[in-house]
């Protein structure tokens, strides 16, 4: 068994006297894509923002590669190796394609305090080549000179993937990566998920209400439901869990 990465220790959040999170624990170990499933209102999204230090749990820890994350800024979480590739993108739309992979690049080399935008982006150098291969790599090899605001909805969300990755992250963490995304596009993004782990072994977790991604990605699947962890387990053991499909009664089939 691989070691732990993630270690969610007890976590709890409330939010003026609701629930969000009860005694969340939770392990990611290291390669692994884990999903965390469960109905509306389960309290995924809050996890995962416990995670990267946008919310501050209520009670317990959250330690990463043997650190405590719980107490650091986003940014110095993001600075520890964790990548988090939000539903909506957030690129640069006035920007093209390649100079906001870039920028990821020396943002994540220098420091955002330190970087001198426009005069840095030299296409040619060291940095712009390594942008145009990662680009390449995810199939976004024609459009480095469009604006990034100008693509698909489903080539934005690779855009985002290619920069979050090239922070060269231990961790990545997907929040609903096929929200909105048509079957062929969805079916792209997971052969190129399944890719990017083949190459990187990276580990992920990924957030995901379409169980087709989920059972074809996640090695293992925790389900959440009102704020607790109510099932975890190998995709065999999820699938058909009672508990599981009690908790998604009136909702999408496990
Ligand atoms: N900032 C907040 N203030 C108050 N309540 C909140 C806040 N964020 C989340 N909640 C509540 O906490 C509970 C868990 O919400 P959360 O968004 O984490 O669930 P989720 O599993 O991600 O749901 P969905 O799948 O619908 O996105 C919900 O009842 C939600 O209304």
């Amino acid at each position: 068994m691989n070691p732990t990465l993630l270690h969610i220790d007890n976590v709890h959040k409330t939010f003026a006297g609701l629930h969000a999170l009860s005694d969340v624990n939770l392990d990611i170990r290291e390669g692994e894509t884990h999903a965390i499933i469960g109905p509306n209102g389960a309290g995924k999204s809050t996890l995962l923002n416990v995670c990267v230090g946008v919310i501050a749990p209520t009670k317990g820890k959250v330690l990463f590669d043997g650190q405590q994350l719980t107490g650091r800024r986003p940014f110095e979480i993001n600075q520890l190796g964790v990548a988090r590739v939000f539903q909506t993108p957030e690129i640069f739309g006035d920007l093209t394609v390649i100079e906001n992979v870039m920028m990821a690049m020396l943002s994540h080399r220098d420091g955002a305090f330190r970087l001198r935008l426009l005069s840095r982006f030299d296409e040619r150098g060291q940095v712009g080549r390594r942008a145009a291969k990662a680009l390449a790599d995810l199939g976004l090899g024609d459009h480095l000179h469009h604006l990034a605001g100008a693509l698909s909805r489903g080539d934005k969300r690779r855009l985002e993937l290619v920069m979050s990755l090239a922070q060269d992250p231990k961790m990545l963490l997907l929040d609903e990566p096929t929200a909105g995304m048509a079957r062929a596009d969805t079916n792209t993004t997971i052969d190129i998920l399944r890719d990017i782990k083949r190459k990187t072994g990276i580990t992920i977790v990924i957030i995901e209400h379409d169980m087709h991604v989920v059972f074809s990605l996640a090695d293992r699947i925790t389900v959440l439901a009102g704020g607790r962890v109510i099932a975890q387990g190998v995709p065999e053991e999820i699938k058909g869990n009672p508990k599981v499909i009690e908790a998604y009664l009136g909702e999408e089939q496990v």
